[in-house]
């Protein structure tokens, strides 16, 4: 066994913790050997249900769970802490944009980056959830200089889960089967799910999931608005944001992250732009990343279609406003 390791999940009392906790001190996430130290943070009001889900934690009698610090104070939720996710934040209700979170949630990510920046390792591996998560991600790694801005990534590995689900139900195949969805930009309506690089594997190897659709109508239309809505059409119906699916997702995009992507296969995240694919730089922008000794690498060489390239500009332009406004409202 490994020694233990600090993780801090922030939110701690809400519905995507709830489902996460459970996958972390399981060993999905960081493994079945790596015992794990659980931070859990939130506000002061929720520190009673947030005694029940550590009695809960304590009740699962998982071995990796060597100690539970639940907490209101960041100094000592982001103490040591060598991976972070930060979930904390209010969620968007019926009609609303994610970007409409913007003036209520970035200040959270503000104060969180000053206390990573002050008392996290600075090894630490922070994966931003919380919304807008892209532009909370930048503005996190903004106020924690002395941690790595590769260190923060913002998900939007649930996006690719929803793409990924939607071919497999397509091509009437198993999900597992299908691989290398790419969502570029933001985790917004305006994110562009691409399958144009994509794989499924019919039994004899991966082969193109463009050649398998033969559908190239749905591909360029209801894919993508599927997926950029899917969101919202959860919200619709349950009356409260995604929570099983949005933790399963960070405990992959975690997982990730820790363990490595497998070879021949990519996995998306918002990462902090470089320009690449003509995005904006300085931005965390989604891309299809490779992952090897924790560090990512954002994959080269791929073909953006025709189609999708104003797309590409459109959700770039959405983060460079999101920023300006995050900087407005940070600064002021
Ligand atoms: N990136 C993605 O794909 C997804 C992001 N989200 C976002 O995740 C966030 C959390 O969603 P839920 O868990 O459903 O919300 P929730 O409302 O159930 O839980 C949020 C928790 O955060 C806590 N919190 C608020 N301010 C905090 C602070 N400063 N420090 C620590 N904790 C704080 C609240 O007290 C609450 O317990 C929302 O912003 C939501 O929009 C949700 C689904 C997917
Ligand atoms: O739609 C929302 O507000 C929650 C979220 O980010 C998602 O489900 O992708």
């Amino acid at each position: 066994m490994s020694s233990p390791i600090r993780v801090v999940v922030t939110g701690a009392a809400g519905q995507i913790a709830y489902s996460l906790l459970y996958q972390i001190a399981k060993g999905d996430v960081f493994g079945a050997d790596q015992p794990v130290i659980l931070h859990l943070l939130d506000i002061p009001p929720m520190m009673e249900v947030l005694g029940g889900v550590v009695m809960e934690i304590i009740d699962l009698a998982l071995p990796l769970v060597t100690e539970i610090v639940p907490t209101a104070d960041p100094t000592v939720a982001f103490k040591d802490v060598e991976a972070a996710f930060l979930v904390g934040a209010m969620p968007r209700q019926q009609g609303m944009e994610r970007k409409d979170l913007l003036s209520a949630n970035v200040k959270i990510f503000k104060v969180q980056g000053e206390a990573l920046d002050k008392y996290a390792k600075k090894t630490v591996k922070v994966l931003v959830v919380g919304n807008p998560a892209n532009t909370n991600a930048l503005v996190c790694s903004r106020y924690a200089p002395s941690i790595p801005r590769e260190n923060f990534t913002a998900m939007t590995r649930l996006d690719q889960n929803r793409g990924r689900a939607q071919i497999a139900e397509r091509l009437k195949v198993n999900v597992g089967q299908v691989k290398n969805v790419i969502i570029w930009g933001n985790h917004s309506a305006t994110q562009v799910p691409d399958a144009n690089s994509a794989t499924v594997d019919l039994g004899s190897g991966p082969v193109p999931v463009t050649g398998a659709l033969k559908n190239d109508e749905w591909l360029k239309g209801e894919f993508i608005t599927t997926v950029q809505k899917r969101g919202a059409a959860v919200i619709a119906a349950r009356k409260m944001s995604s929570a099983v699916s949005a933790a399963k997702a960070a405990g992959d995009h975690m997982h990730d992250i820790w363990h490595g992507t497998a070879p021949g296969q990519f996995v998306s995240m918002g990462v902090l732009s470089d320009g690449s694919y003509g995005a904006p730089k300085d931005v965390v922008f989604s891309f299809p990343v490779t992952i090897e000794n924790k560090e990512w690498k954002i994959v080269q060489g791929l073909q953006v279609a025709d189609y999708h390239k104003p797309l590409l500009e459109a959700t770039g332009k959405e983060l460079l406003e999101e920023k300006a406004e995050a900087i407005e409202v940070c600064e002021h």
